[in-house]
């Protein structure tokens, strides 16, 4: 199973490029898509879910291009949009027969399907449970599981830990990384957590622009030994952030301990330490591009 695009743009009428120039290959696993807001990761998943047209370049799976033919994805795709509606009268069983139906499954396949997928994202216990009384999470958890009742070759997922509590994102996060077995799943958030657990690769875009596609590994090798912790009294921080790349600041009572990316250290006393994900995706997006 390959997902790829060639040059793939999208223009908004006669202004801005939603995305452009974005050229990506992706296989079986989870890839997450990362991007600041308004980076252009929903136009990139509205395009490989044929809901949105490309301005210029190509989209294919498995070598069929998408936009002359979106049949051939539709039929194998599972999407779980940004803003994704229940119905509040029915319980999470019955939301999912009545997708079921509507997509075609006989009862019986669909009931032993619901049965999997509610065990998958861990709502076995609240499935006779009316969908008005869940929470964000429980409520996300639902729409993973009607995109994969028709048991998709390709999931995609946007923004779906939006506006969770961080125990709600960790029950998210494991019901989407028990989903990636012989799927292509695409993920985007702007949360760089939420996909470094689970994802496999990450693309990560920037003003419509992809700049980098790599294993969560790779991203991490390219800024170890420049990640530094230092202390500096609050008067200096400015000084540090005009020379030095600044990840994260923690107010102490002796000062401000800093996270600062660099070549070398920042201050005599700054330690090196680890790099994470958030430190190579920091480096990656406030790079001059
Ligand atoms: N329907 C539209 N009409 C005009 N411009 C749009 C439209 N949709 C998106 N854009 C613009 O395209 C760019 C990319 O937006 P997009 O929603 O794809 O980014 P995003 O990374 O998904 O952001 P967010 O995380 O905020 O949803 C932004 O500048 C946005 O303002």
């Amino acid at each position: 199973m390959t997902l790829r695009t060639e040059s793939l743009g999208k223009q908004y009428g006669e202004g801005t490029w939603g995305v452009r120039d974005v050229t990506l290959e992706l296989e079986e696993g989870i890839h997450g898509l990362l991007g600041p807001n308004g980076s252009g990761k929903s136009t990139l998943m509205g395009i490989l879910s044929t809901i949105l047209k490309p301005t210029t370049g190509t989209a294919t799976w498995n070598g069929t291009d998408i936009v002359e033919s979106p049949g051939t994805v539709r039929s194998v795709l599972g999407y779980l949009p940004q803003d994704f509606g229940v119905y509040p009268d029915l319980t999470v069983t019955e939301f999912l027969e009545y997708m079921a139906a509507l997509r075609g499954l006989d009862s019986e396949t669909a009931s032993a399907r619901i049965d999997e997928l509610l065990e998958l994202t861990n709502l076995t216990g609240v499935r006779t449970r009316k969908l008005e009384t869940f929470s964000g999470g429980m409520r996300q958890r639902v729409g993973i599981a009607q995109a994969l009742l028709n048991d998709p070759e390709l999931l995609v997922v946007d923004e779906p830990t939006v506006g969770l509590d961080p125990e709600e994102r960790v029950r998210l996060r494991s019901a989407l990384a028990n989903t990636a077995t012989d799927r292509v799943v695409v993920l985007s958030t702007h949360i760089v957590p939420d996909v470094e657990a689970t994802a496999n690769e990450i693309a990560i875009l920037d003003d419509g622009r992809l700049l980098t596609h790599a294993t969560v590994d790779e991203l991490i090798d390219r800024v170890a030994e420049t990640v530094y912790e230092c202390v500096v009294p609050r008067s200096e921080l400015s000084t540090l952030a005009d020379q030095y790349q600044v990840c994260s600041t923690v107010q102490r009572s002796d000062g401000v301990k800093a996270r600062v990316l660099g070549e070398s250290p920042p201050t005599e006393t700054a330690a090196q330490v680890p790099a994470t994900l958030e430190d190579a995706y920091l480096e990656t997006v406030e790079r001059p591009h």
